[in-house]
């Protein structure tokens, strides 16, 4: 019987990039190896190529294929379907062209062309198809989004509703709240699902979770237009964040895929076969938050699931249809109970973190995220938990930066999604010679800016996501005001909670405005002295998220990467000072009190989280 496969992908995951060439006519190569079933548990059959990697198409497909064991020389045949009996695919290379998927506006999404440095979506079509699902979505009076356990969807118990946050009264995203005992059944459904989710090929796991994104591939208009109405993001925003959904999962698969499932062998040691394998921890928690509801989302998920654990899921309650939405697709394409959904808030999220869940994954605020890291099991073992949190992050420009380019990274990472970002550019640390200049330039850029509601084309900016932000802005302006100078913007005088984007300078050194996360559109100015002062200044804060430097002298950039103490940095980025991040391009870890792991998503090192190693011994030669 032939063992399960293995499939290298790395053209694949190259082919995935928004930034590579057209899809059409490409020769997709992968390479495709097996891996002996002593790393499965039982093991299992292949899968056929096609039903694994659906851009395979079996009468295209050239394959070098060989007996296990039998020595180098491989046999050359054209693949139909599962491999032949005794015989392992070696390497393979695909001569088709991949599928093309359409949005509803008929756009072509197969190659993601939108990500968070891109500056308009350049697409008509799909731009009047956003206009279209956005109004309709806040025409309709939306139905609650159910609670999911165990593959059954129950639309009973209290209702939460949202607002939209551009158009007070008018309800656009409903769900009905878990109780204490939805979750305990949500968990028991997860852990009865585990076994055999653990079991299923990673092959066949990765197949299914590829055929979701392509479905979701078609729905990039209508979701973004869902984030958009819930969140108040702009169209680019929200159409980047639903295109980062594509690369998130096909980023995780080709890991899962490229790492053999994580299974490798070991040195043999005296007659016997040794390998190390990756072993899911079983359930997982997924709490996601506000404001990148389906990216977020769709990343711990899907590194969960890829990687072979069950998931109970509990959304943002201030986006409580946006990721229910996605769930409801990535479901289409699983077992029952695979994937639970619980709406509610932080009491659901707090009865989640007290249950006999297996890990949790958790991306939201620190303080939130440090204690759940403080949980433990019902058991009182410790368990993992994956908590990537907020910064405070800082932009450096020397005196010898090019202070045009410092001004539009800064600006355009300070305030794209309202600042309600986690690598939000939140503090510039500016060397005193040039520090005048620099804020000028900076407010001229920030002052093109236009606040206003995603139906528009030319919003750069929308609204903050509620009252209580919206009143710690009210509060951190009038400090500013007291302590520093406000230079500019301030709250808009329309109904809802605009701001136009904020710049504060001269607070003293050490200010709680530069060391707090205010997760809004907020930039303080600090004056220093020299390059030395700078980095001390960057790093005088708990959080060690993302960070920038403009420099125009090789030795500051070499000490900026030497001693900055942050995940995510970048350098000279007109594109954005410290934010961008983008799955298999940056990876995002935060340091500090940014990060509870050392590891972060949308690198190489997120999904072994999700796994704890097991060795396996066999005596003699298998
Ligand atoms: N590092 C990252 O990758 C990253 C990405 C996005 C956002 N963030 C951070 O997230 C924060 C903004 O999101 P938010 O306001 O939704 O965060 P939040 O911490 O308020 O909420 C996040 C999630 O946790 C739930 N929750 C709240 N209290 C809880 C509790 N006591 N126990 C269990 N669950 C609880 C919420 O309902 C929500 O689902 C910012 O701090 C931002 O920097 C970090
Ligand atoms: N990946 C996004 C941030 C996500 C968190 O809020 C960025 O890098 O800008």
């Amino acid at each position: 019987m032939p063992s399960e496969m293995a499939i290298r992908s790395r053209s694949a995951t190259a082919s995935a990039r928004p930034w590579s060439a057209s899809g059409a006519n490409r020769t997709r190569r992968v390479s495709v190896e097996s891996r002996s079933s002593l790393c499965t548990s039982p093991p299992s059959p292949g899968p056929p190529v096609a039903a694994v990697y659906p851009a395979l198409r079996p009468d295209r497909v050239e394959l070098v294929v060989r007996r296990p064991f039998s020595g180098p020389a491989p046999v050359t045949t054209v693949l139909q379907g599962t491999p032949p009996l005794g015989f392992q695919i070696y390497s393979a290379i695909c001569l088709a062209t991949s599928p093309r998927t359409t949005t509803r506006a008929g756009t072509d999404m197969t190659e993601p062309t939108v990500n968070y440095a891109s500056s308009s979506l350049g697409d008509d079509a799909l731009e009047a198809a956003f206009e279209e699902a956005l109004r309709a979505i806040r025409a309709e009076r939306p139905a609650p989004q159910p609670l999911v356990i165990g593959g059954e969807e129950l639309h009973t118990g209290d209702v939460i509703v949202r607002e939209d946050p551009c158009h007070a009264g008018v309800v656009i995203g409903a769900a009905h709240v878990a109780t204490t005992e939805d979750v305990t059944r949500a968990v028991a459904a997860a852990k009865t699902a585990a076994g055999p989710w653990r079991r299923t090929p990673y092959a066949e796991r990765v197949a299914m979770l590829r055929a979701a994104r392509e479905d979701i591939a078609q729905e990039i208009a209508y979701l973004s237009a869902v984030v958009s109405a819930e969140t108040g993001k702009t169209r680019l925003e929200a159409v980047g964040e639903a295109t980062e959904v594509l690369d998130m999962i096909a980023h995780y698969c080709d890991l899962m895929i490229e790492n053999d499932g994580y299974c490798a062998p070991l040195k043999p040691s005296g007659g016997d076969t040794n390998f190390d394998v990756m072993v899911p921890y079983g359930a997982f928690a997924v709490i996601s938050p506000f404001n990148f509801p389906v990216a977020l989302s769709i990343g711990m998920m899907v590194a969960a699931l890829v990687t072979g654990n069950t998931v109970v899921l509990k959304p943002s309650d201030k986006t409580p249809r946006s990721t229910a939405e996605i769930a409801a697709i990535l479901r289409r394409h699983l077992p029952a109970g695979v994937l639970n959904v619980l709406n509610g808030g932080a009491g659901v999220g707090q009865a989640l973190a007290k249950s006999d869940v297996d890990g949790i994954a958790f991306t939201g605020s620190a303080h939130v995220g440090w204690e759940l890291v403080a949980t433990r099991s019902p058991s009182g073992l410790p368990r993992p938990v994956l908590a990537e949190m907020g910064g405070q992050n800082p932009a450096i420009v020397a005196a010898s930066a090019d202070l045009e380019a410092a001004a539009q990274g800064i600006v355009r990472s300070a305030f794209g999604l309202s600042g309600q970002k986690c690598s939000a550019c939140r503090r510039v640390v500016v060397d005193r010679r040039v520090a005048d200049d620099l804020i000028d330039a900076l407010v001229r850029e920030t002052e093109k800016l236009v606040v206003g509601d995603p139906l528009d084309r030319d919003s750069n900016l929308g609204p903050v996501i509620d009252d209580s932000i919206a009143a710690r802005i009210d509060e951190a302006i009038a400090t500013a005001q007291q302590d520093g100078r406000v230079v500019t913007g301030g709250r808009i005088d329309r109904p809802g909670n605009f701001f136009a984007p904020i710049i504060v300078t001269d607070l003293p050194l050490g200010h709680r405005l530069t060391r707090e996360e205010l997760f809004a559109p907020f930039l303080a100015v600090t004056a220093v002295d020299d390059f030395d002062a700078a980095l001390a200044e960057a790093n005088a804060v708990d959080y060690g998220l993302s960070a920038g430097v403009f420099t125009g002298e090789q030795a500051e950039i070499d000490r900026f990467l030497d001693e900055i103490q942050a995940g995510v940095i970048y350098v000279n980025r007109a594109a954005g000072a410290t934010t961008g991040a983008w799955p298999g391009v940056q990876s995002f870890c935060g340091w500090k009190l940014s990060g509870s792991t050392g590891k972060g998503g949308l690198g190489l090192w997120y999904l072994p989280g999700f796994m704890k190693e097991q060795s396996r011994t066999f005596a003699g030669q298998q």
